[in-house]
Formats: C-alpha cells, structure tokens, sequence
C-alpha cells in the first residue's frame, strides 16, 4: 500500500528512527495481550549471530481500520515522549507486502507491575512501593505538561525495568487535550476499564488530567495491596455493586455508589507470611522453629511491613475527590509523596 509506505518512511526520516528489518526481527516468546495488540519478545539480530538487543514489538491483532488508525496514533504518541519514567520508543518495522506495521519498543525484563509485585510481594517495602508511587507520578507530570490524557493508567500498564525503576506503558488510550478545552470526550467506549475511571468519564465520558489523577489513585490502591488480584479494584467494586448487574448498566451503577461517596477500603495492610518466604515453604513444623532461630542468628529481621501509612491512604482519597477541580495536580501528589518518603526515613 504506496501512501501507507509513505507515511512510515516520512516519520522514520522526521524521527530519524532506526527501521528494522522484519527479516532480523526473530521472534522469542509473547509477552502479553492488549485491547486489540499483541506484545512480543524478539531479537533483533541483523548479524544472525545472537548478539543482537532484545526488543518489545506490538502488532495488531485484527487489521480492522479502525484499529490501524488508533494504532498510528499510539505510535505517534509514543514516539514524541522522552521520559525516564516512560517506555521508550525504538522504531517501526514495517513489512512492504503485509498490512500490518509493527511497533519496536524497549524491552522491560520484569514485565508488568502486576505480576512483579506477585512475585515480589516478601521482600517489596513501603520506601521502595513510595519510589514506584513517586516515578509514575513523574512520568504523569511529563505527560501532562504535553497535554497528553493516558486515560488507562493501572498497574497493568506499568512496567518494570529493575528493582529501582517503572515506567509508564500502553499508549493505546491516549488522547491529546484540545488548546481550547479542560478535556477530551469519547465517543467510542470500547473495551473501558470503567473501575478506574473517575464519575465525570463515567458518566459524561469526559477525561482530563483531572481524570488520570482519580486513576492515578487507584494505581496506588492497586500497589499497596501488592496488586492482589483478589483485591483488585473491579472485584472490590464488583462486590459493593453486587455482580449480577449487566455489563451496559455497570458503569451507571459504578457511578451511583461513588455518588453516595463509596470508595476503596484502605489496602488491609497484609504483611505476607515473610518468615516463610526467608526460611523455604519446605521446612517441616517441628524444624521450624530451629530455621527461624538460624536466620535471625544470621541477624535476619522482617523487613518494615509495607502497610498503607494513613498518608498513602489520604492521598488516594484526595485523588477520588468527586468533584475533578478538587482534586490534587500531579505535582502537588509529588509533594506529598516526599513527605510520606520522609517519614519512611525516619
Ligand atoms: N499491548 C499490550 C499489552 C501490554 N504489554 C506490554 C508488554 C511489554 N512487556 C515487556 N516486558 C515483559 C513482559 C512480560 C514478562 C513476563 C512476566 C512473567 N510472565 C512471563 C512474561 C517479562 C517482560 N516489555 C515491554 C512491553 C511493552 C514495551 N516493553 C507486554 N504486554
């Protein structure tokens, strides 16, 4: 498709960004599923002698029109941020023959929060959860200051490149605020992750900065509570909603318990069994005892339990204020997660 090549190589030249070529892109594993991409592990390997760096590359799953557009859109976005708390963006390998384009990113080797903190959960501290908090909220202040609304901020979409640093990914959703407007309205739903949004995209479909701070709430809600998935949002709302409601009539109902000011519970600060964890789940009872004697003698110690300190807590209820004026800016949220990273320090 002539106009299409044109296009891919008209913004490689305006980005000066490497093409890579679909014969050295080698395919390693799946990383995951979107609303309507695929993320793939690849080697991009142009010696053939597996030197090459390892790549994310998202493709489309269906090559509805639609979606191709929505999908030059998330590549457009994408390859104008340049944000340490961010994704970064590598490149497009676009196949001449085929439709489909393909999105080369950064590869993060811990994959999404979610599954990090599963399997991190004994040894992640309130300082380190605070740091994560503090970087997402960072790359928000870079986003916004672009006028860009992410509109599908959650643990899901944050990856995590080491255990010191996450970055903000899926620009999928993202939309920019017109000059003369406070907010950007949808017409499409699609698939809405409807249990972080704030009431105003609830109910009038409205997103703003405003709106990505009541997510941005909800992320946090999501982390102190080690992104269980028995206590993730939807089924925390699902819960208080009752779930025989119909999909079309859910978001309706969301919006009336939020209305009567329902929110998220504070996380229950749940310190796994972390001696477990250090001894081995293997130790029969009896040896217990003498294993906890042994690892404390080796000057083991739980490590400070990373309960919600009641700041965090007023921090997500600040951000799921109903009215969205009333709600803090991302860098007054920055504000109070130094304050909260001060108290961890003493
Ligand atoms: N569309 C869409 C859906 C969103 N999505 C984004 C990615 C993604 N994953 C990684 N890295 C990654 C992912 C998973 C693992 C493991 C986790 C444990 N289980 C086995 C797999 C490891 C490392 N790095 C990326 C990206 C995008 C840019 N860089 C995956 N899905």
């Amino acid at each position: 498709v002539p106009e299409r090549d044109s296009f891919w190589r008209a913004l490689c030249k305006q980005q000066q960004q490497e093409v890579y070529e679909e014969r050295h892109l080698k395919f390693i594993s799946s990383l995951g599923k979107g609303n309507f991409g695929r993320v793939d592990l690849c080697r991009y390997d142009p010696l053939g002698d597996n030197t090459g760096e390892m790549v994310a590359v998202k493709q489309l799953q269906s090559n509805k029109q639609s979606n191709m557009a929505d999908f030059q859109r998330e590549i457009q976005t994408i390859s104008s941020l340049h944000c340490d708390y961010i994704v970064k963006y590598r490149g497009i390998c676009y196949s001449a023959g085929r439709l489909s384009m393909r999105l080369v990113m950064e590869f993060l080797p811990f994959g999404s929060l979610i599954s990090y903190m599963e399997k991190n959960k004994h040894i992640i501290t309130t300082r380190k959860m605070l740091l994560f908090t503090s970087q997402i909220c960072k790359g928000m202040e870079y986003l916004q200051n672009l006028r860009y609304v992410h509109r599908d901020l959650a643990a899901r979409n944050i990856l995590v490149s080491s255990d010191t640093l996450v970055k903000i990914a899926d620009f999928g959703l993202t939309k920019i605020v017109p000059l003369n407007k406070e907010y950007y309205r949808v017409t499409q739903s699609g698939e809405s992750p409807i249990f972080w949004y704030a009431p105003e995209s609830l109910s009038e479909y409205k997103f703003s900065h405003k709106s990505d701070v009541w997510s941005f709430g909800v992320l946090l809600h999501e982390l102190f509570s080690y992104c269980e998935q028995n206590r993730n949002p939807k089924r925390l709302s699902l819960h208080r909603i009752g779930g025989d409601i119909q999909g079309t009539m859910m978001a309706a109902h969301l919006f009336n318990i939020l209305k009567e000011n329902w929110r998220l519970p504070a996380p229950a600060m749940c310190p796994p069994k972390l001696s477990l964890h250090r001894i081995g789940g293997d130790i029969q009872g009896t040896m217990m005892a003498a294993h906890l004697f042994n690892i404390l003698k080796e000057n083991w110690r739980l490590p400070a339990p990373a309960m919600c300190p009641p700041k965090v807590y007023s921090m997500m209820m600040q951000c799921w204020t109903f009215n969205s004026e009333d709600r803090p800016t991302f860098s007054h949220l920055q504000d109070l997660i130094e304050s909260s990273l001060q108290d961890e320090r003493e």
